[in-house]
């Protein structure tokens, strides 16, 4: 796949910062999909805004692109707070954290995307803040130095994670509220792509809109990505609106996968069928055999491809099915390219 559409690549241009921008839902109406996170979520707020209290500290989790941020941010507007947003490597000491914190007004959000890479210093420090809103602080240095107890505004920690499983456990239970995403239906996606043409102004077919739905991966930042490309195509190729023909041919320029798998989907399938006869096959040895790490493979990359029925999960490891033999145009049973 292409990779300014990979999910986990953090490249975009500033023009594509600026439309990622625009097309953000800022508030629940304007949020498409996750019904029951949803749900829960506006009761919550409601419930901490009839109390003029703070919301409880909130995780959300789930693979790269499925509107964690995005759900921070309008947790800050219907809560109508502030919020300061960080992320886990870039707190690196805890001096950095305490100035968040001790900058942040009553209610107020604290933002921290990629919470899983906290230090266990910056981490530890966190702990008392979330519990009992009060830190430590050191003051001078050398034989005068000690410590003062700072109390501060109750707020509300928004941790986000793509990878759950690395959080620890101390950390994981002082989140009273925790919500995983889930990856898109194609008609949700639909919907996405029909809101952002809108903000676009871009006049795009149903038909259209579902194919570029169908191949977005279950994600709203593919399918946004794909919009935009296929916009471009539109503009040149075509007479600036979106059809089924103008969007075919644009996603078969850009490469893009029937299904939307990228690159490293694609690579697992082909590997399990490859080199282990299409399973079963435990998921380290998947892990070691296309380099990358177990819990990426699990957390990032195997729930899409179950849900979209390429893989099963057995007692004895992964198993490809049919499907996944159709989509790679592989025969079962026949050996190919896995002499290694
Ligand atoms: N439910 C949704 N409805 C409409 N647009 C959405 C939705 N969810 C996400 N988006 C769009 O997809 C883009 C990516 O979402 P977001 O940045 O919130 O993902 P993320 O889960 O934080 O990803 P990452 O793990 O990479 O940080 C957003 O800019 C937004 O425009
Ligand atoms: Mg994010």
């Amino acid at each position: 796949m292409n990779e300014n559409l990979d999910p986990t690549n953090d490249n975009f241009s500033p023009e594509e910062v600026d439309v990622e921008k625009k097309l953000r839902p800022l508030s629940f109406d304007d949020f498409t999909g996750q019904d029951q996170v949803l749900e829960n979520l506006q009761i919550f707020v409601q419930a901490a805004n009839l109390r003029t209290e703070a919301l409880d500290h909130t995780l959300f989790h789930g693979p790269p692109g499925l509107g964690k941020t995005t759900l921070a941010h309008i947790l800050a507007n219907e809560l109508s707070v502030g919020i300061k947003v960080t992320s886990g490597p870039v707190l690196d000491k805890p001096g950095d954290l305490a100035g968040l914190l001790t900058n942040l007004d009553e209610r107020d959000v604290l933002f921290i995307d990629e919470i899983h890479r906290l230090s266990p210093i910056v981490e530890e420090y966190l702990y008392s803040a979330m519990e009992d809103y009060k830190i430590d602080i050191m003051i001078e240095t050398g034989p005068n130095a000690r410590t003062v107890q700072i109390n501060l505004n109750p707020f509300t920690l928004v941790g986000a994670t793509t990878r759950s499983g690395l959080l620890t456990s101390p950390m994981r239970a002082r989140f009273g509220i925790q919500s995983r995403l889930q990856y898109y239906k194609t008609d949700l996606l639909t919907t996405i792509i029909q809101r952002s043409a809108t903000i676009l102004d871009v006049p795009i077919s149903m038909e259209a809109a579902i194919e570029i739905a169908g191949r977005s991966r279950g994600t709203p930042r593919i399918a946004n990505a794909l919009l935009r490309r296929v916009r471009d195509f539109a503009q040149i190729k075509g007479n600036g609106s979106i059809d089924i023909k103008i969007a075919k041919y644009a996603l078969e320029a850009l490469n893009v996968d029937a299904h939307g798998l990228d690159e490293m989907d694609n690579k697992i399938l082909s590997t399990i069928i490859d080199k282990f006869k299409g399973g079963p096959v435990g998921i380290t040895t998947i892990a070691t055999a296309v380099s990358e790490s177990p819990e990426t493979i699990e957390e990032v990359y195997e729930p899409f491809l179950i849900q979209q029925g390429f893989i099963m999960r057995t007692p004895r490891g992964r198993e490809v099915t049919e499907q996944a033999y159709k989509h790679l145009g592989r025969i079962k049973g026949s050996v190919q390219g896995g002499l290694f």
